[in-house]
């Protein structure tokens, strides 16, 4: 699966959208076993929640969206098909909770790549399931540490401290993708569905069993004066990187 929302794949709800809608079908279709997943963006996996879904925006629209990114979240971490993350760009907070959410991480080895929940540096913070996502992943300290100094691990780090599983050259992503899907499908499905299961539904029952509490957090939080201004800031710091 090949996200292809330019300039920087974020995910906005017309995209969430397509990609739920484009996820529903390759899970009910009984002959697709696993995915891999990957950008059409050259240099930029996904550049996260698209920003202009959560500034200058009304609370209903706010929580339509907070919405559709619980259930991209729900839909990718608990399917059933092996799901691989082939990573050929930078891919900052929701870009790396996709990420994190794939069974396996492959990311290229390129010094301007870089993947991490960075939402502090944006005056946000990341959700509670986004922290599960990545204790579950890097651990509690490296977690701790990340999350509030908003680390970008570019690829040497993002190995060592494991929120990748390979790093490899560029032009050799996607065909290590393919070898460890092979791997991957060598398993007898129902085995490890069941044990993926296991390990990941308790993490999915935190965010099921209070969803709308989820939502009305979000609203609150980001309709705040203050965290609008913070998003302002931010996006007029991109805008000015461009000169
Ligand atoms: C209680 C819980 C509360 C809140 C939880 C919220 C959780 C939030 C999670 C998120 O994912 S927030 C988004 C985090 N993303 C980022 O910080 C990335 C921001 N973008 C960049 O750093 C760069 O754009 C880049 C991805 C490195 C690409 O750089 P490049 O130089 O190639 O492109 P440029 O910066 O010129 O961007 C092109 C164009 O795209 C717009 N853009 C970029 N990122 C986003 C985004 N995430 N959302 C919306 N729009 C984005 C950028 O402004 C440019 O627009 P323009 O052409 O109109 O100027």
């Amino acid at each position: 699966m090949k996200m292809r929302n330019p300039p920087v794949n974020s995910l906005s709800l017309e995209f969430l959208t397509e990609l739920l809608i484009s996820l529903e079908k390759l899970e009910n279709d009984k002959t697709f076993r696993g995915i891999i997943i990957t950008s059409d963006c050259p240099g930029i996996f996904s550049a996260g929640l698209d920003l202009l879904e959560m500034y200058g925006r009304d609370p209903a629209h706010c929580a339509e969206y907070w919405k559709a990114v619980q259930e991209l979240w729900l839909r990718v971490y608990l399917s059933n098909l092996v799901v691989i993350g082939a990573i050929n760009g930078i891919s900052p907070a929701g870009g790396c909770l996709l990420s994190l959410s794939c069974d396996y991480r492959v990311l290229a080895n390129n010094p301007k790549y870089a993947i991490g929940l960075n939402e502090t540096l944006l005056g946000i913070i990341a959700p509670f399931w986004f922290k599960d996502v990545l204790v579950n992943t890097i651990g509690h300290r490296a977690a701790e540490r990340a999350l509030q100094l908003g680390f970008l691990f570019p690829p040497s780090d993002a190995l060592q401290v494991g929120i990748v599983d390979q790093v490899v050259p560029e032009d050799q992503v996607q065909s290590t993708a393919r070898s460890v899907m092979a791997q991957w499908l060598a398993i007898p499905d129902h085995a490890r569905q069941l044990t993926k299961n296991l390990v990941r539904k308790p993490t999915a029952d935190r965010l099921l069993q209070q969803r709308d509490a989820d939502i009305q957090n979000f609203v609150r939080f980001i309709s705040r004066d203050s965290i609008q201004k913070s998003l302002h800031v931010y996006l007029e710091k991109l805008k000015q990187k461009k000169g």
